[in-house]
């Protein structure tokens, strides 16, 4: 069998360069790469691209959909794309590999495989477990709110928050945004959470490079008067025999008075953690991850991994 040959499409990007970063020691497959200069050449590209037996797109959506047209007549070129064009295209497999108990089957199986947005990672990571275990109807109100770190945005949010001589330099310790409650993750926060409508989602930065929490606040009466342990139950059965997603126990979680955003930055793990008051009705359900991490190129390189083991 010859050693598999991966290329990251936008490999100098924010997420490209983190993707290489977890690969760079990796002796069991060959990196294929374009240099800095010639990142958007491309007949360079197309060439990387059909050589590959697995493309990782680092790109913006439009970048992204060019290179998939690309490897229109190219089969054996499997595809991981970090970007939001194809998360819920049907002829393409979420690439969350704890999102039930097959879909790992089903990445490893995929030729297409769409990387989820760092956000949703841990939405869905809350939701999901609910919906499957049938404590959460689908037509809940649902709302999500988060903060991320200014990586989310990539090289030019980096650059706007990072560089004072900057014309559009933000000053901002944190900051709303997506305030027209329309953010590009919605779509794949109602199907694989599976509710009826668009969550009521709150994006937000703070000013640390990477890290995150997503929180999703629940009413008891939401639940079916769930129990707190209940709740919590549901998730550590979901997420039982994973090592990259861990459910705090009641001990861990009721110790913290505080939960710092960048407690997993530079790791690929998640943490979910159920928060509850003291009467049981009010529950907030928070997710801790790196937005670069679980969130992205962590993602993308579990999903490669799976991918290759079907080789
Ligand atoms: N940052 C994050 O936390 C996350 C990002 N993502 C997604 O990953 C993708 C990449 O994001 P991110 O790494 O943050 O973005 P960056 O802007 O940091 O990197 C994008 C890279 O793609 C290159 N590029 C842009 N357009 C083209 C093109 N037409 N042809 C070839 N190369 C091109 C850019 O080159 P140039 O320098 O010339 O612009 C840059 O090197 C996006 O779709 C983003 O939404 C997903 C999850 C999390
Ligand atoms: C802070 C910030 O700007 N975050 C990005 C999300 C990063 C991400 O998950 O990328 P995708 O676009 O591939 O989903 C945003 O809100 O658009």
């Amino acid at each position: 069998m010859t050693t598999p040959r991966v290329f990251i499409d936008g490999e100098h990007g924010t997420t490209g360069l983190q993707i290489r970063a977890r690969m760079s020691q990796r002796q069991d497959v060959e990196l294929l790469s374009v240099p800095e200069a010639e990142r958007r050449n491309p007949a360079l590209r197309e060439e990387m691209l059909r050589r590959a037996d697995i493309a990782i797109l680092c790109l913006p959506d439009d970048a992204a959909r060019e290179a998939v047209a690309m490897l229109e007549n190219e089969p054996s070129t499997r595809i991981i794309d970090t970007s939001t064009a194809h998360r819920v295209d049907p002829n393409w497999v979420y690439g969350f590999a704890e999102l039930d108990r097959d879909q790992a089957a089903r990445i490893r199986a995929a030729r297409y495989v769409g990387n989820p947005g760092c956000y949703p990672t841990g939405a869905i990571a809350l939701l999901r477990p609910l919906r499957d275990a049938g404590l959460l109807s689908g037509e809940t109100p649902v709302t999500v709110n988060a903060v991320s770190g200014y990586s989310g945005g990539g090289k030019q949010l980096i650059a706007q928050m990072e560089d004072a001589t900057r014309a559009d330099h933000i000053v901002a310790p944190h900051f709303l945004y997506g305030l027209d409650l329309n953010h590009k993750h919605l779509p794949e926060m109602r199907v694989f959470a599976k509710l009826d409508a668009d969550p009521i989602f709150a994006p937000s930065v703070g000013r640390f490079a990477q890290g995150m929490i997503v929180q999703v606040p629940l009413h008891s009466q939401w639940l079916a008067g769930a129990s707190e342990q209940t709740v919590r139950d549901a998730l550590t059965t979901h997420y039982d025999g994973s090592n990259l997603v861990e459910v705090a126990d009641r001990s861990q979680t009721a110790a913290l008075s505080r939960l710092d955003p960048t407690e997993l930055a530079g790791t690929d793990r998640m943490r979910l953690h159920v928060f509850a008051s003291k009467d049981g009705a009010r529950f907030n359900l928070v997710a801790l991850l790196d937005n670069l991490g679980k969130g992205a190129s962590g993602a993308a390189v579990q999903n490669m991994d799976l991918m290759l083991a079907a080789r």
